[in-house]
């Protein structure tokens, strides 16, 4: 019995078996409560003992994988870290159009994880191709067509040999046009003539192959603006925004902050080799007040900055950048009170607190949770207040 107990004191995930020869149903029930799984009375045949070691060991098996799946929804979904109502939204979005034939047209900031969103949609497509990224920002204009569309040797000067582009690359599975608002619009033009005949043609070839693609486009910029601009065709956007995914910004991520946080130091640190460090609730407090215009990206760089400097098992907020704390300290400047004037206590107090919470607000999309949070007060307090304001 006290190995029992100094066991479950240790955390020991140890299945354990309890034999006796002095069997009372008291002793049963309190070697069960300290945690055995089973009580084998002497004498016994070895079969009973058999049948009590094979439950043993299918029963820890499936406390393991329990513990595991825990884990892994406490955490995300796939490869996606973060469990707030906004992601889980997400979740539940790409679940729904994955499966589905339909082009998708993914919207959000920079570092939001749109790539991420876009494989995600592949992966649960159980579409049988390969997955195709092309970041139409970043490959020169003028080989950005034989990139997507390839060319047969002899097409242009220096196309040495044939080339298969990422369109036929893609084909049966899905090609992610990431930044499409950067791609020409004489190649989007030629883009969707691709789609609409589900047949492409390589640059300089005289015949055309036909493909099977799923297009999966993002932009950052806001799709209106684009089209207004210019920079998106219309005809295209409507073929390509058949679902539109939206993904959250950081700051819009209610609870996510820490565990993200601390999924990237334990990234960073498993990489440097040391043990993850814990995040202080002041580090913490910063990072949640902090407006993240680099998202995720931000974040993680952050974090990989933090795990290298920190040296005594705290990541502090010394051990992040100034630019965080600036954001921070702006906001009491902001609403310091002017001593002039009439100087009733109530009113001065009523105007400031208004003032605060106004802030509180505004800095996190109205989100009350996370206005409270930034106050330093409960949600509840924060309701109370507003209502008796009336605000
Ligand atoms: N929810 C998340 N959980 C874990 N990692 C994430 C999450 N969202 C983004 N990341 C990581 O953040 C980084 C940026 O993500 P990604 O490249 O997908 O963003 P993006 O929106 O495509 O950015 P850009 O608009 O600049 O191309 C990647 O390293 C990605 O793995």
């Amino acid at each position: 019995m006290a190995l029992l107990a100094a066991l479950r004191e240790r955390n020991q995930d140890v299945p354990v078996i309890v034999m006796t020869a002095y069997a009372t149903i008291e002793t049963a029930v309190a070697a069960m409560k300290l945690g055995a799984i089973d009580y084998i009375i002497r004498p016994f045949e070895m079969e009973t003992v058999e049948m009590a070691v094979a439950r043993a060991l299918a029963m820890q098996a499936v406390q393991r994988e329990n513990r595991f799946l825990r884990e892994e929804i406490s955490r995300g979904w796939g490869e996606f870290v973060g469990v707030s109502p906004a992601m889980q939204a997400l979740y539940d979005l790409i679940r729904q159009v994955a499966p589905t034939r339909s082009n998708v047209f993914i919207v959000g900031e920079t570092g939001t994880g749109k790539e991420l969103v876009a494989r995600a949609i592949h992966e649960a497509s159980g579409r049988q191709g390969l997955f195709v990224p092309i970041n139409c920002a970043a490959i020169p204009t003028e080989l950005l067509e034989s990139e997507l569309f390839g060319h047969v040797k002899g097409a242009f000067t220096g196309a040495l040999r044939d080339r298969v582009g990422k369109c036929e690359l893609a084909s049966g599975g899905t090609i992610f046009l990431d930044e499409i608002t950067e791609m020409p619009t004489s190649l989007q033009a030629k883009l969707l003539r691709v789609l609409q005949e589900g047949r492409i043609e390589r640059l300089g070839a005289n015949a055309s192959i036909p493909v099977d693609l799923r297009v999966v486009a993002a932009t950052n910029r806001d799709p209106q603006e684009a089209l207004e601009a210019g920079l998106l065709r219309r005809d295209l956007y409507f073929r390509l925004n058949v679902v539109r995914v939206d993904v959250p910004r950081l700051r819009d991520r209610d609870g996510d902050m820490a565990i993200l946080a601390n999924h990237f130091l334990n990234k960073y640190s498993l990489e440097l080799g040391r043990a993850t460090p814990r995040l202080s609730p002041a580090a913490l407090e910063r990072l949640e007040a902090y407006s993240w215009p680099g998202n995720v990206r931000e974040l993680e760089n952050l974090m990989e900055r933090a795990a290298v400097l920190c040296r005594d098992g705290e990541v502090d907020t010394s051990h992040l950048p100034a630019e965080l704390s600036r954001e921070v300290r702006a906001a009491p400047q902001h609403a310091a009170p002017s001593l002039d004037g009439p100087l009733a206590l109530k009113d001065r107090v009523e105007t400031l607190e208004r003032q605060l919470i106004e802030a509180a607000l505004a800095r996190s999309d109205n989100n009350k949770a996370a206005a409270a949070r930034l106050l330093g007060v409960s949600e509840r307090t924060l309701w109370y207040k507003l209502k008796t304001y009336r605000m």
